[in-house]
């Protein structure tokens, strides 16, 4: 705990930042002090806004100095609490280390601030005739420094992969306030440890990623998408064989009629067909030519000829196609005025049915009285679980319940040899259950990488992992 006082703590900030660039009204503090999570309230004790690294690092030092708690915040659109600041921490905000530089087109990168917005580096790819593939709904808030930080995932990781595979080269402020320069954007770079990959989904807990070189890539072609009603849930399996059998597939998701109903309800997007179905499979490819269509048409055939599939629809237009993903994409929001207890979980494709219908069992059996959401990234094995909060259940009453059976859920999930959280990462809210996805070696050396970077646990202290 610092023993600065509040006045000599602004003092200090404003000497590196500017008095402008620290900010403690009331606002701020609730507005930056949490990320989409309704949890934690959030408690900062000041929000400050770098604009270089050198800045960054100077924070760091301070914070090194007078025992300050650091959190990082970028578009805060988090969902495990990973960005909160119910502590009294400074919260270091990103917005202003927003710039896109050094494009280079032999290499296609693209040097970015931890503030760049996702869809800031999307239009830019655009106008070089280039395309950054990591997507989500999220992607008009959420910030690089963000993504790079949790791994974020998406709708396109089948085809694209994770941020993980489009970072070539990262500048952090480790918790000693070292900066350093990883990997210097190299496609191949055999020098030992690869230190970027720790940064990269490290949560803040090592060190601040200021800046990041990311890799672009070919624009796909004439995107298509079709939405397929599959009414059991096995058969969803079934229908993704047989078309990654013949086809690359650019996404391939899935929801429940429950998830699309609400969507639909909301009156932004009418359902995709009229035939009701349990299910619905999403998928996307690139419809370079006449005979792609065709091959996904007779795929489609088969699939209804096996009772995989009852009814579908494939997008004719890209206003067709941004609809029916819509039904998808639309679904989180559209949830989150019920509080939903999230869980983002994952196993190897292969295990995915007897996993969900484990799960299926347990949640259904202790959650009588509740609604419970299902839909994902099915072709990445990774369940977006929602459980919906009754309106006349306090808060509090339903979270608890909810963290009671989270437990069995886990059970399976460790069962499965699967993972806690696939994409949105452990923050406070996933950091209880590490332990059924990671070993207790594992856990003993993530301690430990901490501690050499950040010796005096001042980079985002109490996320992920504790000391
Ligand atoms: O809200 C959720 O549970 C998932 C959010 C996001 O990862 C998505 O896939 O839409
Ligand atoms: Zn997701």
């Amino acid at each position: 705990m610092t023993t600065l006082t509040q006045e000599a703590l602004i003092e200090q900030l404003s000497a590196i930042v500017g008095t402008d660039k620290v900010r403690t009204d009331a606002d701020s503090l609730e507005t930056f002090g949490k990320d989409w999570t309704k949890i934690y309230p959030p408690k900062p004790s000041a929000i400050v806004f770098p604009k270089t690294t050198e800045q960054v690092q100077k924070i760091v030092l301070l914070a090194n100095e007078q025992s300050l708690s650091l959190v990082p915040s970028g578009g805060r659109t988090g969902l495990s609490a990973g960005a909160v600041a119910a502590n009294g921490e400074v919260v270091i905000s990103f917005d202003y280390m927003n710039q896109i530089s050094e494009f280079n087109a032999i290499d296609r990168t693209v040097k970015c601030g931890a503030g760049v917005v996702t869809e800031q580096l999307q239009v830019f790819a655009e106008e070089q005739g280039l395309f950054y593939p990591v997507d989500f709904a999220s992607a008009g808030s959420s910030q690089l420094g963000g993504n790079i930080s949790t791994n974020a995932g998406g709708i396109k990781v089948i085809r694209y992969g994770m941020t993980r595979d489009w970072v070539a080269g990262l500048t952090v402020v480790t918790g000693k306030g070292d900066v350093l320069n990883l990997n210097k954007d190299l496609v191949k770079n055999n020098t030992g440890y690869d230190m970027r990959q720790l940064f990269i989904g490290g949560e803040g807990t090592l060190g601040f990623i200021t800046e990041a070189t990311m890799r672009l890539t070919r624009a796909p072609k004439n995107l298509t998408v079709l939405v397929l009603g599959v009414p059991e849930f096995d058969a969803i399996m079934s229908v993704l064989n047989t078309f990654q059998g013949r086809m690359d597939l650019t996404a391939f998701e899935f929801f429940s009629d429950k998830a699309m109903r609400k969507v639909v309800a909301r009156g932004d997007v009418p359902a995709p067909f009229e035939t009701p179905a349990e299910y619905y499979a999403l998928l996307e490819f690139e419809a370079e030519n006449e005979d792609h269509i065709n091959t996904a048409m007779e795929i489609f055939e088969y699939c209804v000829e096996q009772g995989w599939v009852l009814d579908g629809v494939m997008s004719q237009s890209e206003t067709q196609a941004a609809n029916l993903w819509r039904l998808r994409e639309d679904i989180s929001e559209t949830i989150s005025e019920w509080t939903p207890y999230k869980n983002d979980i994952s196993v190897v494709v292969s295990k995915v049915p007897p996993f969900l219908h484990e799960i299926e069992e347990v949640v259904t059996r202790e959650y009588p009285d509740f609604e419970i959401i299902w839909f994902g990234h099915i072709g990445d094995g990774n369940l977006h679980l929602n459980i919906l909060k009754p309106d006349d259940l306090a808060k509090e009453v339903f979270f608890q319940r909810c963290a009671k059976v989270s437990t069995w859920v886990f059970e399976i999930v460790e069962k499965y040899a699967g993972s806690v959280s696939a994409e949105h990462g452990v923050g406070l809210t996933k950091k209880p259950y590490l332990e059924y996805t990671r070993s207790k070696e594992e856990l003993d050396y993530m301690r430990a990488v901490k501690l050499v970077f950040d010796p005096k646990n001042v980079m985002n202290p109490g996320k992920l992992i504790d000391l």
